[in-house]
């Protein structure tokens, strides 16, 4: 904010009863972190380059060429600055709009780091660090995505030349939809089935060089373009997705990625001790990014949401004085503080997420493989239902809005525009949760064996007691008691999972069974999911979180998001027996006293994201409140304002106009 502006919002961020400071570094994860994400916010917000304000009102064409631009001019200042790694994805973070950079820095250097062997890593990373190379993440075909071993691209060994030859051999082979690739990249990590002497290997990475380094152009065999205008206006158009077939082209031998199955010289095919499921393992890297990216997305709409209903009023006037801000219509309260509640949530629960697949990643350089399963179900169930939820939030905080929300400059359609995919990308959704059913399935069908659950399914060893225990809630209070709380999640989600592999066991084909209880699978596996991030946010809450009230603050959100979702699946706990009507009444009762405390910190609770107005890129989320006026100015400068009477007036509306007249004279 300017110094000495007005802070329309001044009284609200009066009333917060905790540090704000203090909570912009729990967010954060470390005053560390904090600081340099504020450097680099400012860094882009004072660059005219960054300018985005524009976006939605640009062709294709100048869109795209502005993200080029973009995306040279943040490079040359990494390099300029010097800066970290650490300090340049942050960088691109603010930037703020979807390039080839994200695929290249976020998938195609991490394949060749998980997939890649030592020396191959040598080769190609130091190449790709300097962007000297640009890659992409080429798997998805036009007739598959979510089935990868449906994958039609094929790559034959060619012993005499010692040559693998990738071939579309199909239509539906194409390449489509890798981001990055359709004018930009000039390698990528394509997939294909592996063919060694007539017998397949299954799905492999391939770096394929797609185009000349000289001068751009398509390499001989090579067909590549963009598939076309995306959803929305701005949004994910700044991102060439791409088109691409092979026509028998050949690249070396080691440009295969050979961390999992090696190709030797005389073609033999040699596994290593590494498991198969590792050539997904990218796969498994950004999912776990994308719940992060889930709390950014949120926690900027509900930012934008709460200022805004802050600022907004709305009828209620006694004896002239000011109409009630529709923050405090308890409707507003009851459909926006879930929302606040679920982006700390997302937030914890990433950061949560991180430490295992860290911890994962260690145990894997190890040669320990054991925690794999575990790190696939937790990515996938959570990629899935905190982005499932994050665009539905998105599209609620637009209604929150009113009629501004559905203005461009209220930033929420963009943000839905350009969040929204990621409910298909890196995986579908919904077979995504089926991946997660398969692992609760199989866990629950080995708990009569002796193994031992572990990590986020240890609770399912208690199953003798979750599957008869009865809550014993009796006020609204009880329901503030963490235990109590996360034992009506374990227990509902034992039981659904329970249910399901009964069901499945009346089935003499087990395939078939899954197929036809796919829904309920479903079910059950979301239900696992949101345990998940109860329990984390819970333990999150045992740390030291230091700053005057910001644990407290901490409390009433974790509480507060437990019971939304204990409430939104109220049939699930009442069906399963996890808790009695009375009870979920009474965690009703509980919720709504919980809206009162949040909010006279709502505000400051939105400030803890500590986002910059040039970030949030909306007029109804300004820091100070000032939203009239802003919008008032901005009307203005649309392109259609440029002249008073529109261009059109002579051809379309005048002769309308003057035939009226002569019909009137008639
Ligand atoms: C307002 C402006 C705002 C601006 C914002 C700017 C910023 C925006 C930037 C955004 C950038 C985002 C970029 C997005 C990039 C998207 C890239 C993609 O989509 S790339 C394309 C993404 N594509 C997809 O995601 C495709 C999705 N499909 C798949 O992943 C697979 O085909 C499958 C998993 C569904 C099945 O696979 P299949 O082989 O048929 O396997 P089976 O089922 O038979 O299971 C066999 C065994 O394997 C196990 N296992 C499975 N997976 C894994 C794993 N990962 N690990 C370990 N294990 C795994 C499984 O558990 C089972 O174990 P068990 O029971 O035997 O013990
Ligand atoms: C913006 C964007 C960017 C992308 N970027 C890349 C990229 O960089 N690189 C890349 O390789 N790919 C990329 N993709 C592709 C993306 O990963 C796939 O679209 C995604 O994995 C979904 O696969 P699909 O399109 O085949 O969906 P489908 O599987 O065809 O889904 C269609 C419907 O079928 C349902 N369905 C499918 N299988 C099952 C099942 N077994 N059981 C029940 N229901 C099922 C789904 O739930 C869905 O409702 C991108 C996609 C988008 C939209």
């Amino acid at each position: 904010m300017e110094v000495g502006a007005p802070d329309y919002l001044a009284g609200e961020r009066q009333t917060a009863e905790f540090d704000v400071e203090s909570m912009k570094v729990t967010w954060a994860g470390s005053r560390h972190a904090l600081e340099v994400s504020d450097r680099m916010a400012r860094l882009v917000a004072s660059d005219p380059v960054f300018r985005k304000d524009n976006r939605v009102m640009l062709s294709r064409k100048e869109l795209f060429k502005n993200t080029l631009r973009k995306a040279a001019h943040a490079w040359k200042r990494i390099v300029e600055l010097r800066l970290t790694e650490e300090e340049a994805s942050r960088v691109r973070f603010f930037v703020d709009e979807p390039a080839f950079t994200d695929l290249h820095w976020g998938m195609f250097v991490p394949a060749i780091k998980g997939q890649g062997t030592e020396e191959q890593q040598q080769k190609w990373l130091p190449l790709a660090y300097k962007m000297q190379i640009i890659g992409c993440y080429a798997q998805t075909e036009l007739g598959h995505g979510s089935n990868v071993q449906g994958l039609e691209t094929t790559a034959t060994f060619d012993p005499k030349t010692d040559e693998f030859i990738i071939h579309s051999p199909t239509l539906t082979s194409s390449k489509w939809w890798p981001g990055g690739l359709g004018k930009v990249s000039t390698h990528a990590v394509a997939y294909a089935r592996l063919i060694v002497d007539g017998q397949e290997h299954g799905v492999h990475g391939f770096i394929v060089q797609l185009r000349s380094l000289d001068d751009h152009m398509p390499l001989p065999g090579i067909t590549v373009g963009d598939i076309g205008m995306k959803f929305g206006s701005g949004a994910y158009n700044s991102m060439d997705n791409g088109v691409l077939r092979f026509d028998n082209v050949r690249i070396p031998r080691d440009q295969m990625l050979m961390r999992v199955l090696q190709v030797t010289r005389e073609g033999k095919v040699i596994q290593s001790d590494v498991p198969r499921q590792l050539i997904y393992g990218t796969m498994v890297f950004v999912r776990q990014t994308i719940v992060a990216d889930a709390s950014c997305a949120l926690s900027r709409a509900v930012c934008i949401a709460t200022r805004y209903s802050a600022v907004r009023r709305q009828f209620g006037s006694q004896n002239g004085g000011p109409e009630t801000q529709v923050i405090d219509y308890k409707t507003q309260q009851s459909r926006l503080f879930p929302l606040l509640a679920s982006a700390y949530a997302f937030r914890f629960v990433s950061e949560w997420l991180k430490s295992l697949y860290t911890d994962v990643t260690e145990k894997l350089q190890r040669g320990e493989f054991s925690t794999l399963p575990e790190a696939h179900a937790c990515t996938a169930g959570l990629k899935s239902i905190t982005t499932s939820a994050t665009a539905d939030a998105i599209e609620e905080c637009r209604k929150l809005c009113g009629g501004h929300g559905y203005l461009a400059n209220s930033g929420l359609p963009e943000l839905f525009a350009v969040y929204v995919p990621a409910c298909t990308y890196e995986g579908d959704n919904t077979v995504l949760l089926l991946q997660v059913a398969r692992f609760l399935v199989k866990t629950v069908s080995q708990l009569g064996s002796g193994k031992v659950p572990v990590g986020t399914t240890a609770y399912m060893g208690r199953a003798r007691h979750l599957i008869q225990c009865k809550s014993n809630v009796q006020s609204a209070e009880d329901w503030l008691n963490p235990q109590v709380v996360v034992e009506a999640f374990e227990a509902r989600s034992l039981r659904m999972s329970v249910a399901c592999a009964e069901n499945l066991a009346k089935f003499p084909n087990p395939e078939e069974g899954f197929a036809q209880l796919a829904a309920d699978l479903v079910e059950a596996a979301a239900a696992h999911c949101q345990l998940i991030v109860v329990t984390k946010f819970f333990e999150k809450l045992q740390q030291d979180i230091p700053g005057k009230g910001v644990k407290k603050q901490l409390q009433i959100l974790s509480s507060v998001y437990a019971l939304y979702i204990l409430h939104k699946h109220l049939g699930d706990f009442l069906s399963t027996g996890s808790i009695t009507p009375k009870q979920g009444a009474l965690a009703n009762d509980q919720l709504r006293s919980l809206y009162s405390k949040i909010r006279p910190n709502a505000v400051a609770l939105v400030d803890a994201f500590n986002y910059t107005d040039h970030y949030l890129s909306s007029v109804l989320g300004r820091y100070d409140g000032n939203v009239y006026p802003t919008l008032y100015e901005e009307a203005w400068k649309d392109p259609l304002n440029d002249s008073v009477v529109p261009d059109g007036y002579q051809e379309y509306i005048r002769p309308l106009l003057k035939q009226q007249i002569r019909n009137a004279r008639l």
